[in-house]
């Protein structure tokens, strides 16, 4: 019996009423809207394999969203937060308070749609799309990795060798076992080498095996990686750790398809596709004499470049996320998401162990976290929003001195209205809307 699977949508739950333009911003970005307010009870229809964003649109204040909003948060407390805001919302309401701390971002009128769906993008990774026939265990859907996916897709089947490159972290060998996952070697071995890690001496039998008495030691036989990887793939990570001597032999596997174990003349006739993986500048390596340029030609035929994922912000909280799921499938743990504050650093962060620092953080936090939501501590990045508050202590440093402006401003046209608003160059209508902004009583500054 065919398994019909529901496709996955894009939703924003909007608290509030959207006018007719902004519906079609979202729409035109594949977002579906779904309004939420006291007549919707029991839900709003999100399906399980949804991405779904909440967006409470505090600007006009609607009391009957508002009861809708808190029970929202009770039943999905893991849900990520958007918010809209105008100088003229309610301050000081317990729920507007509690709903600005759930959000992630925040976005005053006038709204600006386009970095409205651009950080939709960015934090609707909390749901991941479940694992299905496309997967090639490469997550993401940012457009830096689709483009990965999509070299991967080609260069597959393609009996060349692939040249990966990336800082440490990125998943090369994750690119690596998926390029050989998706090649008609798929069911051979596939042999992951970290060329750094073998010992100098060792390494031409460590790679190509050796015959017995070869050196001291060499008490039997022994096949090398390559020869164990027949009919399959060897993925040489750290390629430029490799010692010259051993250069040599895999460039001379590469021309002729054949290998000598050490203490032995036989050539042996092998059928192996080689990917091999750099973090560290080969050309320059080529330069400095360190790297045979001849073999650099031969492994960079077809070229993958990993990208950092702080290029890949739309991926950070679907990867989290994620790795979280993934963690929860083996172990007990409390944690089923992520604090507002949480995701705020995480997108914050630039991540210099790129996605193995990330899975290594998410995991550290879900064995530590005492709560449902796993919180910015959690994840030892506290210090993340501490330079973002520092940061955001510049707009109220504008805001202050926009306050000291204007009432320096009314001091000197003599708190004439109309004589202050030609000298700062605006309308009437704004000295009054920032007169109010600011709280400031005209009979009281006099
Ligand atoms: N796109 C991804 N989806 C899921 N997991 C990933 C992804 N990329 C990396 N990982 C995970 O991150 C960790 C690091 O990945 P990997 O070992 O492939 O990185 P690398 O670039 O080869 O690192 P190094 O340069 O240190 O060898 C692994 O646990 C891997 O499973």
């Amino acid at each position: 019996m065919a398994v019909l699977r529901e496709e996955a949508r894009r939703c924003v739950v909007w608290f509030g009423q959207p006018a007719s333009e902004e519906r079609a911003s979202l729409a035109r970005a594949g977002w579906i809207i779904r309004v939420a307010d006291a007549s919707t009870p029991g839900g709003v229809g999100m399906r399980n394999n949804d991405t779904v964003v909440a967006l409470a649109d505090l600007r006009r204040g609607d009391p009957a969203s508002a009861r809708a909003m808190a029970e929202l948060m009770g039943d999905h407390p893991w849900l990520p937060w958007v918010a809209l805001i105008s100088p003229d919302m309610p301050v000081h309401e317990p729920l507007v308070d509690r709903v600005l701390e759930a959000s992630i971002e925040y976005f005053s009128t006038p709204v600006d749609f386009d970095r409205l769906v651009e950080t939709l993008g960015r934090i609707g990774g909390g749901q991941p799309p479940a694992a299905g026939p496309g997967d090639i265990g490469v997550t993401g859907r940012s457009a830096a990795i689709s483009a990965v996916v999509a070299s991967i897709r080609k260069y597959a089947p393609v009996e060349l060798p692939v040249l990966i490159t990336g800082e440490t972290g990125t998943g090369k060998e994750v690119a690596a076992r998926a390029l050989h996952g998706l090649s008609v070697r798929a069911e051979r071995p596939f042999a992951a080498i970290n060329c750094g890690a073998l010992p100098p001496n060792l390494v031409q039998s460590e790679l190509f095996g050796h015959e017995r008495g070869a050196f001291t030691g060499a008490n039997v036989r022994r096949i090398g990686h390559f020869e164990t990887a027949a009919g399959g793939t060897v993925f040489l990570d750290e390629v430029g750790d490799l010692p010259l001597d051993a250069q040599t032999s895999v460039l001379r596997f590469l021309q002729e398809g054949t290998l000598e174990r050490v203490g032995s003349s036989q050539l042996i006739k092998l059928d192996v596709r080689v990917l091999a993986a750099t973090h560290v500048d080969l050309e320059k390596a080529v330069e400095q004499g360190r790297f045979r340029e001849d073999l650099y030609y031969r492994l960079n035929v077809l070229r993958l470049r990993m990208p950092a994922l702080r290029e890949r912000e739309d991926d950070v909280l679907l990867l989290a996320q994620r790795f979280l799921d993934a963690f929860r499938e083996q172990h007990a743990s409390r944690a089923r998401g992520f604090s507002a504050g949480a995701r705020r650093a995480m997108l914050e962060f630039a991540w210099p162990g790129n996605v193995r620092e990330l899975l290594n953080r998410v995991q550290r936090a879900a064995v530590v976290a005492e709560d449902s939501l796993i919180s910015v501590e959690d994840l030892d990045l506290s210090d993340v929003l501490t330079r973002q508050t520092a940061r955001s202590s510049l707009g109220s440093t504008r805001v202050a001195a926009e306050r000291d402006a204007v009432i320096a401003c009314l001091r000197e046209s003599r708190f004439n209205v109309s004589e202050c608003a030609r000298r700062l160059k605006v309308s009437r209508v704004t000295i009054y809307r920032l007169c109010k902004k600011h709280q400031l009583a005209l009979d009281e500054l006099r």
